[in-house]
């Protein structure tokens, strides 16, 4: 009889979901972390990056008050203040991810770090486990480039960013993906001098039309976006850091901070061990995220490495692998993950959501029997009475006006993403959305209209409008 039903590896956003189905379910559940529990979401990620653009954000509204009518100083920033208000987002959560918590469960919580020793056993914590399943949710870490000079540098990735006691003079970063970003435009509204070097384009997977409104926005707040850049150097500099860029340029500042993407954390788990087959990208797995190699064992969170998808390193995308391995695993169900209503926001500001595939994935896919539907957000009368009606709604739908992708760009575009998640997940039509009755004045009603306008064309039509004289003229 083996120790344990279930052993899971990692009480990150993954784990810890895991943990909370088998534990309430009446398994034996072992959960081994080494590090802090609730993992980057809440310790190194979501919860403190969201703190701080909450604080940043209020920073901006003062300055922008004016197109109220209202005249507010500069803010003053107190960054102890601020650092105060991250560590009180990070505190009042924590009990939900806690030790305290998951063994009130009835899980055993081993703080210790876990390594597989063979294909049913694992070792953590001077103790040695056999178990009847595994889930490896050890997630991922910041990408370190091989940037020559920078190994020997004091950089900062998310996991020292947030504990940093000064305010950085003037921050460096590396990558415009969503940690860059949504980090440059909270340092710059904080204060902080910053730069974003990036060696594509920022926001590179998003909606192109997304981009102008955020790169707009970005610069206002003042940072100094550098798209195409090649880093070349790093060195150390009198102020802290420097970086020497492929045309010439050198780049001194205070901080520099990684964001060049994550890489899974395999080392050390002793996958070798249990014949768990990985790659770069992660531990390999079907669409049920079980192991292709060893049966026993499946993968979730930004560490899983489903096959024909590939990782997606989100908190929901968490939840959505913690079900599919409760169906799977728990209850030896069919269950297959699928990505296409997959939505993500980055949290600037606007913010851009996405929700399914943008419209050049989905005809890098090969479909061609497209339909564009677009608002403006400009027409919608809440952001104007708001003083913010800038951004897009962008829907892509088949030719019978099926909800395949949506794109948003625009002061909380991450709040109508539930809605498109919903229609795309569930296929309903776009009718749906059309004809629902949706509250006045709000930003929501935007994506109405763009699903209206699918049927704008119809309904103009010369033939329904004959048909409309003919009905008027019966009694
Ligand atoms: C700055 C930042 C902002 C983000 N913002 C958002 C956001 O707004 N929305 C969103 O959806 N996603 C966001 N993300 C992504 C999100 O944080 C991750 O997708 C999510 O936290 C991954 O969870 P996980 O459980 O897979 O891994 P993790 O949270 O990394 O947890 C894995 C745990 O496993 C432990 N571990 C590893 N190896 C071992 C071992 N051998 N033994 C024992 N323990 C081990 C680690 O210590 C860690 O605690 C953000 C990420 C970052 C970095
Ligand atoms: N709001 C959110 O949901 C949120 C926020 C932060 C992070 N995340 C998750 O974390 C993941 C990682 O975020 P990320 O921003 O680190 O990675 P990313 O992979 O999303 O973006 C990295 C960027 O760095 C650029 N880059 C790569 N090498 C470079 C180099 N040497 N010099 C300059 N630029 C370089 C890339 O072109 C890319 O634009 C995200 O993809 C996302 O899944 C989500």
């Amino acid at each position: 009889m083996p120790d344990l039903d279930v052993a899971v590896i990692g009480a990150g956003a993954a784990g810890l979901s895991v943990t909370a189905i088998a534990a309430g379910l009446g398994l034996k559940v072992a959960l081994f972390e080494r590090g802090a529990m609730g993992g980057d979401c809440l310790n190194f990620g979501c919860v403190p990056s969201k703190a701080l653009l909450a604080a940043a954000r209020a920073a901006a509204e003062a300055r922008r008050a004016h197109r109220f009518g209202l005249r507010l100083p500069e803010p003053e920033i107190d960054w102890d203040g601020v650092r105060e208000h991250v560590a009180g987002a990070i505190a009042t959560i924590a009990p939900n991810d806690s030790e305290e918590r998951f063994r009130a469960m009835g899980a055993t919580v081993v703080r210790a770090t876990a390594r597989f020793v063979a294909r049913d056993t694992i070792e953590g914590g001077g103790r040695r486990f056999t178990f009847r399943r595994a889930v490896v949710a050890a997630g991922s870490a910041a990408v370190v480039p091989p940037i020559p000079g920078l190994a020997g540098l004091p950089f900062l990735t998310n996991e020292s960013l947030f504990s940093l006691r000064e305010r950085p003079g003037h921050l460096i970063i590396l990558g415009g993906g969503p940690i860059g970003l949504e980090m440059a435009q909270a340092h710059a509204r904080l204060g902080c001098r910053v730069t974003v070097l990036e060696a594509a384009r920022i926001a590179g997977r998003e909606e192109a039309e997304c981009l102008p409104p955020l790169r707009a926005a970005l610069e206002a707040d003042g940072v100094a976006l550098h798209e195409g850049a090649r880093i070349v150097a790093a060195e150390p500099d009198a102020q802290g850091i420097a970086v020497l860029l492929e045309d010439g340029t050198r780049i001194a500042g205070t901080h520099l901070l990684l964001a060049v993407g994550r890489a899974p954390r395999l080392d050390g788990l002793g996958l070798e061990a249990a014949g768990i087959a990985h790659t770069s990208r992660g531990v390999t797995t079907d669409l049920a995220l079980r192991s292709v190699s060893n049966r026993r064992v499946w993968a979730a969170g930004d560490i899983a490495d489903p096959q024909g998808l590939g990782p997606r390193a989100f908190t929901h995308v968490c939840s959505q692998h913690a079900g599919i391995i409760a169906r799977a695993m728990l209850f030896r169900l069919p269950a297959k993950l699928s990505y296409a209503a997959l939505p993500r926001v980055t949290y600037t500001d606007p913010e851009i959501a996405q929700i399914g595939p943008t419209e050049a994935e989905l005809r890098a896919a090969g479909r061609e029997d497209l339909t564009i539907l677009r608002w403006p957000l400009a027409e919608n009368d809440r952001l104007v009475a708001e003083g913010r009606a800038e951004g897009l709604v962008k829907l892509v739908t088949d030719r019978k006006g099926r909800l395949l992708g949506a794109s948003v760009v625009g002061p909380g575009a991450g709040d109508m993403a539930g809605m498109f998640a919903l229609m795309i997940g569930r296929r309903l039509p776009l009718s749906a959305l059309a004809g629902a009755v949706l509250p006045y004045p709000t930003a929501q009603e935007a994506g109405k209209r763009a699903a209206s306008e699918f049927y704008t064309p119809k309904f103009l039509a010369p033939g329904t409008k004959r048909i409309v004289g003919l009905l008027n003229r019966l009694p």
